[in-house]
């Protein structure tokens, strides 16, 4: 059976996640509770009722619907994979025990949101490691002993819950006996956040309890800050990251500073650009380079240094060898934030983008900076190897050149073939493998300008590298999935940097 959707899915706001119970609802019914909070601020509703048979929760899910009509909060169902379409939800929340996310995703389609249980860090990282788009979301408890649901997991704790966290780049929603006045143990574990179930469903006043509950995860800094307009009528201030890219100009419009823009812009940070090269480029390839003198590449960036604010710094086409020296030399003392470099030496095309005697510079400056996101070639090349043909070569290159550089290295699987494009993530001698479909589309021209730049806005959101780069590769692979309409020339187009995914 399968009852497959088209994309794009809401990406859920997991900040106050209510999760149903026919009993605790009691004489006032799950639609009517479910109604008065959402008015008052919930962001997703689960429907959980072990009991009911199917078509009992088929009918109690779609006055569900007709209550969340028109709020954009999205309805999941627990468990029963088969009930989404005859309820017309927008999900599925599944438990470790039900159904393998996997095949739940082949019967849903891209268009279903997934949420998966996790009970451990073990569980965590297999949720990680699971194909980019499997799941959407990840549940973290029992935070705290609950009588809500059969204890089969023995309570996690609040640094059990950060713990399992730090493991996964997906969004996660922590859950087990959460309430208003608990919820400060909560803060700083990074979750996105908190599912409640007695808290509002046995509440004498859901939209009063609601109210406050959204009070304390203001509080603590859980969820998404969304207030209404005060006097001003405009929203609470919060902080915009500022990442810069200090890079070369596509004029196609699909790599280079260009492409970097539109990632950090699409992820929700200020971008801000120093240019290296101009280069006369298409889709076709590159016709002509012409480098910034370096001393004007050093008073761009001292310049903004002077002024702006940076949380991330992205370095991308260098050109030429005196650059790269400036660059390095800027890098090591002026910059004091976290740098990915892009060691942008030949394009997707072909093109050499780096003079042979700047090589060695850039690879000077590898030690420099947080991360290094080499493709293939370019990995060979600062190796002085053959450039890897197998997993296992890429893995074993990863770690060599993670050594070498002294620096976290992400050895891109753009150039290899099979059915998924794989990155090995090589840090501290522990590594990672971000996995994710092979999209079959011609317009790749610029994926590797655009991940290393999501992943500097990511981790400008969220100071940890595995979760940026995780979320960076899961935007990267829609953004393909989604590039088939920008066929603009004649050669390999631009990814969709705005696409609906995100
Ligand atoms: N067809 C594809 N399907 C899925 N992911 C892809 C595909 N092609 C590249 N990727 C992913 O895109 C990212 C960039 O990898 P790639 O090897 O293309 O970098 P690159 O060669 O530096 O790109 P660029 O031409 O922009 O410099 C990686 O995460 C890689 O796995
Ligand atoms: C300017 C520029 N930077 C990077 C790339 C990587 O492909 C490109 N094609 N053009
Ligand atoms: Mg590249």
């Amino acid at each position: 059976m399968s009852t497959r959707r088209a994309g794009p899915r809401p990406r859920p706001d997991l900040s106050l996640y209510l999760v149903t119970d026919t009993v605790l609802c009691g004489d006032r019914g799950v639609p009517a509770v479910v109604a008065e909070a959402v008015a008052a601020g919930v962001t997703c509703v689960q429907l959980r009722d072990k009991t009911l048979d199917d078509d009992s929760l088929v009918a109690l899910g779609r006055e569900l619907r007709q209550v969340l009509a028109g709020t954009g909060v999205p309805l999941l169902v627990d468990d029963r994979v088969h009930l989404v379409e005859p309820i017309g939800a927008d999900g599925v929340h599944i438990g470790q025990t039900d159904m393998d996310p996997v095949e739940a995703r082949r019967i849903l389609g891209e268009g279903a949101l997934i949420g998966l249980s996790t009970h451990s860090v073990g569980q965590v990282r297999a949720a990680s490691a699971l194909p980019v788009g499997t799941v959407d979301y990840l549940g973290m408890g029992p935070v705290w002993a609950t009588a809500t649901k059969a204890g089969h997991a023995p309570p996690i704790g609040p640094d059990g819950l950060a713990a399992m966290r730090a493991e996964s780049w997906l969004p996660a929603v922590a859950i087990g006996s959460v309430k208003a006045h608990s919820l400060a143990a909560l803060a700083g574990s990074g979750v996105d956040g908190v599912a409640v179930v007695s808290a509002l469903c046995a509440a004498d006043d859901p939209a009063a309890a609601t109210r406050e509950l959204r009070a304390a995860l203001a509080r603590a800094g859980i969820g998404r800050t969304a207030s209404a307009g005060g006097a001003s009528g405009k929203a609470s201030p919060h902080r915009v990251p500022s990442v810069l890219s200090i890079a070369g100009s596509d004029p196609s419009g699909g790599a280079g500073i260009q492409a970097d823009l539109k990632a950090f812009s699409a992820l929700g940070a200020h971008g801000c650009a120093v240019l290296t090269a101009l280069t006369a480029q298409s889709t076709q390839g590159v016709t002509g380079i012409h480098p910034v003198p370096a001393a004007f590449v050093r008073e761009q960036v001292e310049t903004l240094l002077a002024d702006v604010r940076l949380d991330a710094v992205k370095v991308g086409m260098l050109g030429s060898a005196e650059v790269a020296r400036k660059v390095a030399a800027l890098v090591r003392d002026r910059v004091d934030c976290p740098v990915v470099l892009d060691p942008v030496m030949v394009s997707t095309a072909g093109s050499r983008l780096l003079a042979t005697d700047a090589v060695e510079a850039v690879c000077a400056l590898a030690p420099e900076v947080d991360l290094v996101t080499p493709n293939g070639p370019e990995a060979a090349v600062m190796l002085g190897a053959a450039e890897a043909t197998t997993l296992a070569e890429q893995r074993e290159q990863a770690v060599a050149l993670a050594e070498r550089l002294g620096t976290r290295v992400l050895l891109k699987g753009g150039h290899l073939a099979g059915a998924e494009s794989v990155d090995v993530l090589a840090e501290e001698g522990r590594l990672r493998e971000l996995r994710a479909p092979r999209v079959d589309t011609r317009n790749t021209h610029g994926t590797g300008c655009t991940l290393s730049s999501a992943i500097a806005a990511e981790h400008a959101h969220h100071s940890d590298w595995g979760v940026a780069v995780g979320r960076a590769k899961h935007y990267l692979t829609r953004a393909l999935q989604e590039a088939d309409g920008l066929d603009i020339g004649a050669g390999p187009g631009p990814v969709h940097h705005f696409h609906p995914w995100w």
